[in-house]
């Protein structure tokens, strides 16, 4: 396995648990079988096991050995990264709620926020400590906005709530730097995500997906894959506000809250948040739930396998789709849905939180169909295909191609949208249903 690291800093065991570059990992995180009823976990919990040591159920219920594979390392460091990313963000999301913090605008127009920068620069420093100077990363946000009168303070924010952040590095199990990182290093660390594609292997991060969900307090991911010679290998998608019940996902954010005033959930019990993970070849996908604590930290749970549903009649599935229709056709899919047969309301939901519901099993079939001309980025889909396709569901382009990674920062060659779906035979009839739907749009 160490073979596959040739190209990455010395990984050392020892018996307390094993280092890569200057980061300390505990060993094996205790697996507790939870006693974790069906009240507290949802509608996973039928399907999902505890995992003692590295033995798991499968789907079929028969036991199987794990073995994360020959991403086993990097996939435990991007899981830390991303966990530490989603409490940064937490964070964040809560002084934006409180207005002690704001959003700004990018020349696109499009929304960026301190949890943007930060989350880059909190898990480019942990993957530059981790995997050496030299990874590379490609991902969403540069450092012109933080140029300037208006920029010089907004940057002095995202270094303090870094640093915040870092500081509590051993929630997660890292060890924190042993100073505070100064400007200069933060904006390093943020920079470092403009690398240029490699052909062997980049990281892709999405460090607020659905960064207007994320303003208006709602549902958001922090997305991290790895892509190696053109195809994704590795993902991790942090949700901090996915529900525990997924039927919350159909309401706002604001009413889960309001809620949750009402009857605060049992301290210590899980009621939202998670971190999915898989890599290629595994098989399955993980799901570590997020126990909030009222700081704003978290208790980590230990993973349970998610799966995809076994729906496959349209008259039974859920279909998701973006919130906003610029981002995706809502009157397309509407007919797509009318032809195919499917009878639910369809579940709006900001961000990849949407490949996470259909990882989950607790949607079907997930849509998207942008304004011609528009051109996907690798970082808003590269996590969420990985853990989809693992969890047993598939994703192609309208055309039934899968997603070609290899281009650069861009899924060039995209045919008309993107689907995904849990199952082949409910995905070939998706294709045809937009087939015949296609020649009588607008798009
Ligand atoms: N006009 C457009 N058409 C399609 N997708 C768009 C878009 N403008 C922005 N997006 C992408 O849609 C993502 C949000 O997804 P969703 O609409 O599913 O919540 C945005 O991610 P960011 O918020 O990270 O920029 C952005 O990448
Ligand atoms: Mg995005």
């Amino acid at each position: 396995m160490l073979g596959n690291f040739d190209s990455l800093r010395e990984i050392s065991r020892n018996a307390r648990g094993w280092s890569v570059g200057s980061l300390a990992f505990p060993r094996a995180r205790s697996w507790r079988p939870s006693a974790v009823s069906s009240e507290t976990t949802g509608n996973i919990d039928s399907r999902a096991q505890p995992r003692p040591q590295c033995l798991e159920h499968n789907r079929d219920g028969n036991d199987k050995k794990i073995t994360r594979g020959v991403y086993a390392q990097e996939l435990e460091v991007a899981a830390r990264a991303v966990q530490l990313g989603c409490m940064l963000a937490q964070r964040v999301q809560e002084r934006i709620l409180r207005k002690e913090e704001n959003a700004g605008s990018k020349d696109d127009k499009s929304l960026v926020t301190v949890a943007d920068w930060g989350v880059q620069a909190v898990v480019s420093w942990v993957l530059s400590q981790a995997f050496g100077e030299e990874v590379s990363i490609i991902a969403e946000e540069d450092t012109k906005g933080l140029k300037g009168m208006n920029g010089i303070q907004t940057l002095q924010r995202v270094v303090a709530v870094v640093n915040e952040c870092l500081s509590q590095a051993s929630v997660v199990g890292l060890t924190p730097p042993s100073r505070k990182l100064g400007t200069i290093e933060v904006l390093r660390a943020i920079n470092k995500g403009n690398s240029e594609v490699r052909s062997s292997r980049s990281w892709v991060l999405d460090p607020v997906d659905g960064t207007l969900g994320f303003v208006r307090g709602d549902q958001y991911a922090i997305a991290l894959g790895m892509i190696e010679d053109g195809r994704v290998v590795l993902g991790v998608l942090g949700c901090p506000n996915y529900p525990m019940r997924p039927q919350w996902l159909n309401y706002h954010q604001k009413y889960y809250r309001l809620a949750s005033k009402i009857a605060p959930p049992p301290p210590g019990k899980w009621h939202k948040g998670c971190v999915l993970t898989s890599a290629k070849g595994a098989g399955q996908a993980w799901m570590e739930p997020l126990v909030w604590n009222s700081d704003g930290s978290f208790l980590l749970n230990p993973p349970r396998v998610v799966a995809v549903s076994p729906v496959d009649d349209p008259a039974q599935a859920t279909f998701c789709e973006p919130v906003e229709k610029a981002n995706s056709s809502h009157s397309f899919t509407e007919g797509v849905a009318d032809s195919l047969g499917l009878r639910k309301r369809p579940l709006r939901v900001y961000s990849m939180a949407k490949y996470a519901a259909i990882a989950r099993g607790d949607a079907e079939i997930f849509m998207k169909f942008a304004r011609a001309g528009y051109k996907e980025k690798i970082w808003d889909h590269a996590a969420g295909v990985l853990i989809v396709e693992e969890a047993g569901g598939v994703v192609t382009d309208a055309g039934g191609r899968p997603l070609d990674f290899s281009k650069g920062r861009y899924l060039e060659g995209l045919d008309r949208g993107i689907i995904v779906s849990c199952g082949t035979g409910l995905h070939r009839r998706i294709i045809s249903a937009v087939d015949a739907s296609w020649n009588s749009s607008k798009l």
